[in-house]
C-alpha cells in the first residue's frame, strides 16, 4: 500500500524507561478509514505506543507520521487532524463541562456545536458541574467529547469504554461507528475482546513490547483455528487476557 493511503504509519518505535523496554521496535500501518484495534495484556506497551504515535512522548528509535505529517516537527497541523483521548486526562478541574468543551473548541475552525457534543456523550444533565465534581465514567465521556471536538480525520482512543456502564459503552460503540462513516480513522486500545471483535477491521496484538500478531479478528482466531478471539489472544500472545472491566 502506497504511504498516501495510510492514515497512521509507524515505523520501528522503541522507547525504554530505564531497565524497561517499554516497546521494542514496533511498526504499524492503520489505513485511511480504518478502524485498528490494539489488544495486549497491562504493561504489553499500548499505552506508550500510542502516546508516541500522538507525539506526546518522544520515541527513543522509529518514525511515525500522521496523515503524512510528523507529531512533533509538524505539531500545529497534526493538532487540528488528530483527536487523543487517552486514560488519564490531566483537566481543569474548577472549569465545568460546558467551558472545558468550549475551550477546546476554541481550538479549531469547525468545531462540532458544544451542546450536541455534549449530548452525544450523554452529559446533558452535568453540563454546569465542574470536572472535579463528575464520576470516573463521566470523565471517561468527557475526555472523549475533547477528542472529538475538532473534527479529526484520525483518532486515537486508549481504552474507550473502561469504567463506563454498559449503556453508555454501546453509546461509546455508535460514536466509533460514526466517526468510521464519516471517513474518520480510529486507532482503539482496549481491553474488552467483544468491543475489537465488534469495531475493528483489523486488531494487533500486542506483547512485551512487540506486536506478536496483525489481522482482522476472524483472520487471527482462523490462524490458530480457535473459536474465540479470547482463544486466539491466548494462542497467539501466550498469555491471558484481562478481565473485561
Ligand atoms: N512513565 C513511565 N516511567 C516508567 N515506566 C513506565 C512509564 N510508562 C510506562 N512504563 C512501563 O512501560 C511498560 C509499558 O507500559 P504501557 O503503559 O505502555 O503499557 P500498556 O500496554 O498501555 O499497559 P496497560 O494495559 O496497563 O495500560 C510497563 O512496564 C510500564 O510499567
Amino acid at each position: 500500500m502506497a504511504s498516501h493511503d495510510l492514515a497512521i504509519e509507524a515505523i520501528d518505535l522503541r522507547k525504554r524507561y530505564g531497565s524497561t523496554e517499554a516497546v521494542a521496535g514496533i511498526s504499524l500501518s492503520v489505513h485511511r478509514g480504518e478502524v485498528l484495534g490494539i489488544l495486549g495484556t497491562n504493561g504489553a506497551g499500548k499505552t506508550t505506543t500510542v502516546e508516541m504515535i500522538a507525539g506526546l512522548r518522544r520515541p527513543d528509535q522509529g518514525t511515525v507520521r500522521v496523515l503524512g505529517l510528523d507529531p512533533e516537527a509538524d505539531r500545529g497541523k497534526v493538532r487540528q487532524v488528530l483527536g487523543v483521548q487517552l486514560q488519564s486526562s490531566e483537566l481543569h478541574g474548577s472549569l465545568t463541562v460546558t467551558e472545558l468543551v468550549d475551550l477546546y473548541a476554541s481550538l479549531y475552525p469547525h468545531p462540532v456545536p458544544t451542546g450536541e457534543l455534549i449530548e452525544q456523550v450523554g452529559l446533558t444533565e452535568q453540563v454546569t458541574t465542574r470536572f472535579e465534581k463528575l464520576s470516573g465514567g463521566q470523565q471517561q465521556r468527557l475526555s472523549i467529547a475533547l477528542a472529538l471536538v475538532g473534527r479529526p480525520r484520525v483518532v486515537i482512543l486508549d481504552e474507550l469504554t473502561t469504567g463506563l456502564d454498559p449503556r453508555a459503552r454501546r453509546e461509546m460503540w455508535r460514536t466509533v461507528e460514526n466517526l468510521r462513516s464519516s471517513g474518520a480513522t480510529v486507532l482503539l486500545v482496549s481491553h474488552a475482546m467483544e468491543e475489537v471483535e465488534a469495531l475493528c477491521d483489523r486488531v494487533a496484538l500486542f506483547a512485551a513490547g512487540q506486536v506478536t500478531a496483525l489481522d482482522t479478528p476472524s483472520g487471527l482466531t482462523d490462524r490458530v483455528g480457535a473459536s474465540s478471539l479470547d482463544e486466539a489472544f491466548v494462542t497467539l500472545t501466550g498469555q491471558e487476557p484481562e478481565e473485561i472491566p
